[in-house]
């Protein structure tokens, strides 16, 4: 991510800017230069065409200030636009493979900040210093060469000193970048368990811990700044000999008879222009390079969100498995029975707790991979094929809901829908429950707040399963809190559907049970 994407978000627009930025220092140039006749006039007694030359100044330092405050505010719009476009393609990719949450707030948040700070606002001052640069050794030339010969000398001794540095200033950047995620990941996983942290009055180890990671990110920053600030001193340096040097080379040509008394002056508000100038462009393009590593990791972020090939849900005809065996990190092996479940089949996963059940579902889904054997998805003709896993329908134990209201989350915001619920409602048995709502199905949610009951958060959720009708469907425990009466009546209408159907209960009875085509049990071995 950088000029290109610029330029390629709105070429005309980035042209714009960039004839604004020339502009600004064609008439910073002229505006300087015309010190030179003004003084030779002076000195000459030529005192209208001094006031003459002072009119023109006026207005040429106007036409700066115009010109360079629009290019600013068109930069501005330019680069959040950019901004954007890259947002909506890094949700992309999340929205894609969700990795983990603050990770892409990281991404979305400090990293984007970084690059708008240290990148895009900077280049626009790079290129005017730059362009000023160039315009003024030029206008040096109209004075003398040597003046120009001596420029050029400090100015490419300058511009050594950022790349040698250049290894050193990226790294504190990535630095900085990776201590603030762990900082975020930190927040996001002490503050779910927050009002357990209150029940137990345990704020201490709550400051410790957040402490510990704060302090690493400030470290950081301040490695980052401290990296910064010696490029800079090494820079002031040949900006005070540049400045020095050429009015004193200047003098010692006038007492050659070699410049005019005015250029001496000129020339000195040359040096000053240009080596401030030359100073700012190396410490901006040492800000420039070390944000290249993190604006290569969200260029790879756009670019990764091109969709995979997936065969349809719809084709899948059976699921089996074989010789599946999974292990987490620091857990013991599970080993599982080989069986496949046929198109249509309504499966009940039963087994004592911690025997496997929820990893399986896991497994299936393809969100865990197994260190030995397989998952095998065929189609009517007994074909292996690659469904899009992540369009099975699946009631996991942590249930999801959005903000909005009931409905919207039984309809996912599809309003085409909303006929539809109703009839929902009387079959999970969700009229009493809906009763106690002012607002009834309109009633806003707050998925940080508890205002649905465990058992009607599962009713919500499978009110939106049962809408949209996958194929294929995982239950985990997705009756565990409703009572006896609607869980029958749920069941009922699940076994009625033609999808293929693995749903994990525990707590069924015998008649419950017997709605299912058959069940599997797991032991543990
Ligand atoms: N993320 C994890 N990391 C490490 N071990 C895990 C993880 N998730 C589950 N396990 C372990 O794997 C085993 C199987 O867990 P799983 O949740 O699949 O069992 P389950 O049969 O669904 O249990 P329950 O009926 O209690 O929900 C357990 O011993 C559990 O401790």
């Amino acid at each position: 991510m950088g000029l290109k994407e610029y330029f390629q978000e709105n070429k005309k627009h980035a042209l714009l800017v960039l004839f604004l930025m020339t502009l600004t220092q064609v008439m910073t140039t002229i505006y300087t230069y015309l010190t030179s006749p003004e003084l030779d006039a002076i000195s000459k007694g030529k005192f209208v065409l001094f006031l003459e030359l002072i009119g023109m100044q006026f207005v040429f330092g106007q036409i700066c200030n115009v010109s360079f405050n629009l290019a600013s505010v068109e930069n501005t719009k330019q680069t959040q636009n950019l901004f954007h476009s890259v947002r909506q393609r890094i949700l992309h990719h999340y929205y894609q493979q969700p990795d983990k949450v603050s990770e892409m707030e990281n991404h979305l948040g400090n990293d984007l900040q970084i690059i708008q700070d240290s990148y895009y606002h900077i280049y626009f001052y790079f290129l005017c210093d730059a362009i000023y640069i160039v315009l003024t050794i030029g206008t040096l030339f109209t004075f003398h060469w040597v003046l120009v010969a001596f420029t050029l000398f400090v100015t490419f001794l300058a511009v050594l000193v950022p790349k040698l540095m250049e290894k050193y200033t990226n790294k504190a950047t990535e630095l900085v970048s990776s201590k603030n995620a762990q900082f975020l990941n930190t927040i996001e996983k002490w503050f779910d368990g927050l009002d357990e942290l209150r029940r137990y009055k345990n704020k201490v180890v709550l400051k410790k811990v957040i402490g510990q990671d704060s302090q690493k990110l400030e470290d950081s920053e301040f490695k980052r700044s401290k990296t910064m600030s010696y490029v800079q001193l090494v820079s002031s340096i040949f900006d005070i000999t540049g400045r020095i040097g050429v009015p004193l080379i200047a003098g010692i040509l006038f007492i050659n008879h070699q410049v005019s008394l005015g250029a001496i002056l000129t020339a000195g508000y040359f040096a000053n222009g240009i080596f401030w100038s030359v100073k700012n462009c190396i410490s901006n393009y040492v800000q420039l390079k070390s944000t290249q590593t993190l604006r290569n990791i969200i260029l790879e972020l756009q670019k990764t969100s091109n969709e995979e090939k997936y065969d349809p849900i719809d084709e899948v005809a059976s699921i089996e498995i074989r010789k599946l065996s999974i292990k987490y990190k620091h857990g013991q092996q599970i080993f599982y029975p080989d069986f496949s479940i046929n198109l249509g089949e309504k499966v009940l996963l039963t087994g004592d707790s911690g025997t496997g059940k929820s990893t399986l579902i896991k497994t299936l889904l393809g969100q865990i991979k197994p260190i030995s054997g397989e998952v095998i998805y065929r189609n009517f003709n007994g074909k292996v094929i690659h469904p899009d896993l992540r369009q099975i329908g699946y009631l996991a134990q942590d249930l999801i809901m959005f903000p909005g209201t009931i409905k919207e989350n039984i309809t996912m915001f599809d309003e085409k829908l909303n006929s539809s619920v109703q009839t929902l409602v009387d079959a999970t048995q969700f009229s009493t429950d809906q009763d106690r709502f002012k607002k009834g199905l309109d009633t806003q949610i707050d998925p940080r707040k508890n205002l649905l009951s465990g058992g009607q958060k599962q009713k919500v959720v499978l009110m939106r399963e049962m809408l949209f009708n996958k194929p294929v469907v995982y239950l985990d425990e997705a009756t565990s809190a409703i009572d006896q009466g609607a869980t029958t009546r749920i069941l009922q209408e699940i076994v009625k559907t033609k999808q293929t159907v693995l749903m994990i209960a525990h707590n069924l009875n015998s008649n419950q049970k017997q709605l299912f085509d058959r069940e599997i049990h797991l032991e543990e071995k």
